[in-house]
């Protein structure tokens, strides 16, 4: 296949010096490694296979540090699973080893005769681009050492494949490991995570009567449960990322305080806050590797949306004092508060995004542009995070624009980093395409970014964008500048050219871009206004809609194998759990809401027989057709008649 190179220039350029650089920096620090973990196999030209040093932007071409380094397991783990940082090149078409490597597991997945230990080493290697015979263990002691290695910048680099974690304690491992393949530990969680919210339980009623001097018969006074906290989720301006939902994904709602005697309420359960970076999606969990249902989206700092509302307190048996009943021994139980996963995402609410292949020159741009300063290096894969800058015009005008990481062919597959960030180009407006103009076949690297942005999404792919030739302060790319331009006139597409490094045409593109921005705004703008109206505490009404159900709705299925009848419902499940069984007004009332909301008539109906089991919520009970009711060692048959029960809420 023709190659698909975009860096060959640089990288030879860059591997012969970089390889006389570090393998006399490798040999010097080497004997001054006092305690080596792993050393590196000479490679087949008898250089060691290191990584490439990144060179500084201003330094042309010299060797410097990184400007900030991912902790070294991250790092380790992002050279381990991106086989490319092994060779000297890195292009296009390396990923034909990838598509190489893919064919091998497909030919291992249909040859049954390979021995599984073997072929499960095989495919893992092929996985992840790597030959594992390159290295030898040396010394296998403490890994504490590694940390003070890397300090010092030593470059025998400890290179160990771990299992990556999932973010989620043991949960929905599988999916998580395949979503997150080849993302370094850093890195995960950064823009999605799982998280568990529960809304506080009710307090319990309690049954409690008035006694006071002077006050006989004082009658009951038992307090109502306090009510359940609400789980809220809200925008924090300062977040940009899901971060902090790498450690903490449990939030639970304080439970309401139980009712006292003297008509004491029982105070209300915390409220808590989950907080969460503009531009955060949220949905309900799916199942694994299934898309959960949208439920809302968060864009401004500040907006609140009320998630699950507490559960209710249970009444008191004061709350239960009747004409007919004027001494209820009778309080309920609190509400249970809902409880679920949601999952969130979040996607940069950037207005520019810049995209295009690794080392194009994307976060030099940004740098150019706009107060940010974002890494910047002679390497692919420089960014491995979004990085955002604010480019600001005359008249207070101001545009967000987001510096992505590098895309690569197969990257809507999942290869390299690009596509775990391409979510975020969805909510920009516009695109600006930077090209590599030092590249070998930027026409090919344009087409090659353009298909990954269709395949991932074709409403990306719509997005107005404009191009930006880069590197033109070099003959390389000023001689390709021409027939580039006129291949992509020849499409109805107008490209810019600009030297990033340089700032010049960096303006004409900024402006174009601007622009284009402005018009698109301007088509957007019912949309958005649309879309702020927005009731963002739908999911709490739709809970509160339930809750409110009314008890007279139930179905009812029958299982003729085990004899067993199960009544559904949101308000007679609601009731079986509120119910408080240690009082024995509790059962009669059970009984007489059973008989008042037909589901006795429907189940005599139906043919209930005598001995069927009926289950209503966490209630099991015996049908007994000598009155027609339920009987069971635990439940009363006395009548209920004269109880007369609260109206259900
Ligand atoms: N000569 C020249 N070099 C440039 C220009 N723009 C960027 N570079 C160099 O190209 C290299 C890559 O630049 P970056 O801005 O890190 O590229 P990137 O597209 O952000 O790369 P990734 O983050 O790895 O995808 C750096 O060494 C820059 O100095 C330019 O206009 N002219
Ligand atoms: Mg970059």
């Amino acid at each position: 296949m023709a190659s698909l190179s975009t860096c060959v220039a640089l990288h030879t350029l860059y591997s012969a010096q970089a390889r006389a650089n570090t393998r006399r920096s490798s040999q010097r620090k080497l004997s001054q490694n006092r305690n080596p973990k792993l050393k590196l196999r000479t490679g087949p030209n008898g250089l060691p296979p290191l990584p490439p040093s990144p060179v500084d932007l201003s330094g042309g071409g010299e060797a410097t540090t990184y400007i900030r380094l991912p902790p070294k397991e991250d790092f380790v783990d992002d050279l381990v699973q991106s086989s490319n940082f092994f060779s000297s090149e890195v292009k296009l078409s390396d990923f034909e080893a990838v598509k190489a490597a893919e064919e091998k597991i497909l030919i291992h997945e249909n040859d049954r005769a390979v021995d599984d230990s073997e072929s499960e080493e095989e495919i893992l290697e092929a996985n992840l681009g790597l030959d594992f015979g390159k290295f030898e263990l040396l010394d296998q002691n403490s890994v504490g050492d590694n940390d003070d290695d890397y300090d010092n910048g030593d470059e025998v680099l400890g290179f160990q494949y771990e299992e990556p974690e999932s973010f989620l304690d043991g949960e929905d491992d599988s999916e998580g490991e395949e979503k997150e393949k080849g993302v370094p530990a850093v890195m995960r969680c950064f823009d999605r995570a799982k998280i568990y919210v529960k809304a506080g339980d009710g307090g319990n009623g309690v049954v409690a009567f008035r006694r006071e001097k002077y006050v006989p018969l004082g009658g009951p006074s038992g307090g109502d449960g306090g009510k359940g906290g609400n789980v809220y989720v809200e925008v924090d301006g300062s977040m940009n990322s899901l971060l902090p939902f790498r450690k903490n994904i449990h939030f639970r709602a304080g439970r309401g305080s139980h009712g006292q005697g003297k008509n004491q309420v029982g105070a209300k359960g915390e409220d808590v806050l989950v907080k969460v970076a503009p531009g955060t999606v949220i949905r309900e969990a799916g199942k694994a590797g299934e898309q959960g249902k949208f439920l809302f989206e968060l864009l401004h700092p500040g907006q609140r949306a009320q998630m699950l509302p507490g559960g209710r307190g249970g009444r008191g048996n004061a709350s239960f004092k009747s004409g007919t009943n004027k001494v209820p021994k009778i309080a309920e139980n609190g509400e249970k508060g809902m409880e679920m996963w949601l999952e969130l995402e979040l996607k940069l609410v950037a207005d520019v995004g810049i995209v295009g292949a690794p080392n194009a020159g994307k976060s030099t741009l940004l740098s150019v542009i706009s107060a940010a300063q974002p890494t910047i290096a002679n390497y692919p894969f420089t960014t491995l995070l979004p990085n955002l800058g604010v480019v600001s015009f005359d008249y207070d005008e101001t545009m967000v624009v987001a510096d992505l990481p590098g895309l690569l062919e197969g990257a809507h597959r999942g290869f390299g980093l690009g596509h775990e960030f391409l979510r975020h180009t969805e909510r920009c407006s516009v695109l600006v395409h930077v090209v590599d103009g030092w590249g070998q076949q930027p026409e090919y690297e344009f087409e090659a970014v353009r298909l990954e942005l269709e395949l991932f999404s074709p409403e990306l792919a719509e997005k107005p964008y404009i191009v930006a030739f880069n590197k033109m302060d070099l003959p390389e790319a000023v001689e390709k500048w021409t027939s580039f331009k006129e291949s992509l006139q020849a499409r109805g597409i107008e490209p810019f050219c600009m030297s990033a490094v340089n700032g010049q045409g960096t303006r004409e593109v900024v402006y174009a871009v601007y622009e284009l921005l402005k018009k698109r705004k301007k088509e957007n703008q019912e949309a958005e206004g649309w879309a702020d109206s927005l009731n963002l505490n739908h999911v709490a009404d739709i809970v509160n809609k339930q809750r409110s159900a009314s008890i007279n709705e139930f179905e009812i299925s029958h299982d003729s194998s085990s004899n067993t009848w199960l009544v559904v419902g949101a308000g007679i499940q609601r009731f079986v759990q509120m119910t408080n069984w240690k009082y024995s007004e509790s059962v009669r009332r059970f009984q007489h809401v059973l008989e008042a909301c037909g589901v006795n008539k429907s189940l005599i109906k139906l043919g209930v027989k005598e001995g069927d089991r009926v289950i209503v919520g966490e209630m099991e009970m015996v049908w007994d057709n000598s009155n027609d009711k339920f009987g069971s060692s635990n439940l009363s048959k006395s009548s209920a008649g004269s109880v007369k029960w609260p109206k259900w809420k």
